[in-house]
This record gives C-alpha cells, structure tokens and sequence, in this order.
C-alpha cells in the first residue's frame, strides 16, 4: 500500500462473516489472528475502524430462539433483535482479541463497540427479493423440505457451498449512530460499528425522530463502505475466505484478479460474475468507494492472509 508522507491513512476493515468460523472457540481463534494484522496497521501509522458480516452468526441466534420456542416456549425472536445480538457476541470477542493484542504491546487499550443501526428505506424493492444468505448451510434436499413446511422461507444456492436460507437485504442509507462512531475516533479509540451491516431501521413516524428495526439484514460490505465514507476512509479492506476476486469462478477456468478499475469491476459483475448475496456485494462496494472520492482504493483478500493483504502482497485491488 502507497501512503503520502507524513499522512496517516485511515482504514476500515470489514471482516466477513463466513470467515469468522462457525463456534465462538472458532470466532475467538479467527479474531486473535486478524487482531494481530490490525496492530501491524496501526504500527505503520495508520487509523482503522472496524466492522464484520454476521450472516453465519445472525442465523445461528435465530435458530437457537426457533429451537428453544418449540422445546421450552422461549420467545422468538425477530432478525432486527438478532443482528443487534450478533454485534454483540462479535464485537465482544473483537473487542478481547484487539485488547489483548494491545496490551501485550502498548500495556493499554481502547476499542469499542457501537451497537448501530442503519437507516433503510422501507419501500427499498429488496424487501420483496431476498438475496441476503445467513444461517448455516444445508443440502437441496433439506433445504427444499424446510421451505416446503415453512411457505414464507425462502433458500438458494450460495456459491457451490450448499443452500441458504436468504433474507431481504436492503440498501444502507444513514448510520443512525455516526456521531458516536466519530467522537470515538476522535478520542483516538479502535472503533467497531456497523456489525451485520447495522441493525436495520426505518423511521417510525408515529414517534418523531425515532426508529423501529425491520425483518432484513444488510450486506455488510455495503454498511461498511457507507461507513468508510462517512468517517472519510482512504482505503477499505473486504476481508473474506478467498485470496482474490475471480472471473469463472469454480470452474477449470477460473481466473484470479490481481487489480481491477471500478469501470472493469462494474462490467464484470453485470456479467455475473461474482455470486449473488455473497462476492457481487463486495465487488459493488468496492466500486462504490472508489468512485465516492479520487485516490480511495478498496481491497478485498482473506481473512487468514490479513497481514500478506494489507501488505499488498495478495487480494484484489479495486481502484478509481
Ligand atoms: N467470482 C468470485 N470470486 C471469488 N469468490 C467468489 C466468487 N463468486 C462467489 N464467490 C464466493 O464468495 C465468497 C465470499 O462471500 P461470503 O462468503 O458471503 O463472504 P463473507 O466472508 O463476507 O461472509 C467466497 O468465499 C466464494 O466462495
Ligand atoms: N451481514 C453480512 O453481510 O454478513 P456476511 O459478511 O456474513 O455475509
């Protein structure tokens, strides 16, 4: 990564869900190791903010409530409630992993998690589409049978990995909590916000200048570019379980992309390139903010090669 002298870049880093593991020793292990390349960032004089996918997570939690409601007659509970959930359980095991991380070095620390809601529209034509995968993935077979008993389910295919359960994934307009997620910066903490893509919210006009959460979860890659903006970002890193962006994905053809222009990236995925609720997100995010203001570049890599990407030894770059 290029940085003018004597410039801090400032960074946000989203962390995908998928790639967090599937059980909190999992999670705790993955976060350990991404803390350690987020201090490597810090030491090169660089700001970062911090955010995470949730889809894995979001759905486990739900399950769970599904689960307990027809053995002990526990409440269950909607998705807004359980992305709010997920911001928690992630970012607490963000929080330990960075602090422990920071105290070894610095003997001090400071990270905090903002529990955040974004806006959406509540007419956002994704509430009738849902391209959102969560939860874990299971065969045709059982997908199709769960669908068959519960009509108002819907699942798909995700990327040759199984079939997902899919929800409505609406578009990310304002971070309710922006002024929080600034002054805390501006106190020189490692900021966690925008979990899950942010809790979504619509206004709820019968309560002047309140907010009521909605059944969806947003594509943590769009919440999070919402975020590199408004805390003016110069880089975004898309942290996932592949190394690159790839044309022909999956198949004997498949071509690992190195540095793409927003305009290339853009064309790619109207080709259909990159899966549906899982790389197209990225990709589009990634165009997004290199387009939102010259010279920003978003990275998208793995996860477990976080320190080679920030490095800009592997992942694909996306620029202006
Ligand atoms: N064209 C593509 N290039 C690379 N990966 C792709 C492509 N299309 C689909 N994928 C899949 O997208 C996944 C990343 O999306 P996802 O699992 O939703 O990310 P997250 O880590 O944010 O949860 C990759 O692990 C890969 O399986
Ligand atoms: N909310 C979200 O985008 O989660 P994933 O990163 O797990 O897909």
């Amino acid at each position: 990564m290029t940085k003018p002298m004597g410039k801090p870049d400032r960074i946000v880093v989203a962390l995908g869900g998928n790639a967090l593991g599937n059980t909190p020793e999992e999670q705790i292990e993955k976060v350990g190791a991404t803390a350690h390349a987020l201090l490597g960032l810090i030491e090169q004089g660089n700001e970062i903010i911090i955010t995470h996918g949730n889809g894995p997570q979001v759905g486990m939690i739900q399950n769970a409530f599904a689960e307990a409601h027809e053995t002990i007659g526990t409440p269950l509970m909607d998705l807004p409630e359980c992305g709010a959930m997920s911001q928690g359980y992630i970012g607490y095991h963000l929080q330990q992993g960075i602090g422990r991380e920071m105290h070894r070095r610095y003997k001090r620390w400071h990270a905090a998690t903002v529990i955040t809601q974004i806006e959406c529209d509540p007419e956002d034509p994704a509430f009738s589409d849902p391209t959102k995968p969560i939860g874990p993935f299971y065969s045709e077979e059982q997908a199709r049978e769960i669908m068959a008993s519960n009509p108002e389910m819907v699942f798909t295919e995700d990327s040759g990995r199984g079939w997902r359960r899919v929800v409505a994934s609406p578009e990310p307009k304002k971070i309710v909590e922006v002024a929080s997620i600034l002054n805390l910066l501006d106190n020189e903490f490692i900021v966690i916000a925008c979990g899950g893509g942010g809790i979504p919210v619509v206004r709820d006009y019968e309560n002047k200048g309140c907010y009521r959460g909605i059944a969806a979860v947003i594509d943590k890659d769009m919440g999070g570019e919402l975020l590199a903006e408004d805390c003016e970002a110069d880089v975004l890193f898309l942290l996932t379980a592949v190394e690159h962006v790839a044309i022909n994905f999956g198949t004997p053809d498949q071509v690992d992309l190195e540095e793409l222009t927003a305009d290339e990236a853009e064309r790619l995925a109207d080709e259909g390139h990159f899966g549906k609720g899982s790389m197209e997100p990225k990709v589009r995010a990634a165009v997004k903010f290199a387009r939102s203001r010259k010279g920003r570049t978003c990275i998208i890599g793995a996860l477990d090669k976080a320190s080679e990407t920030m490095a800009g030894l592997s992942g694909t770059r996306i620029i202006g």
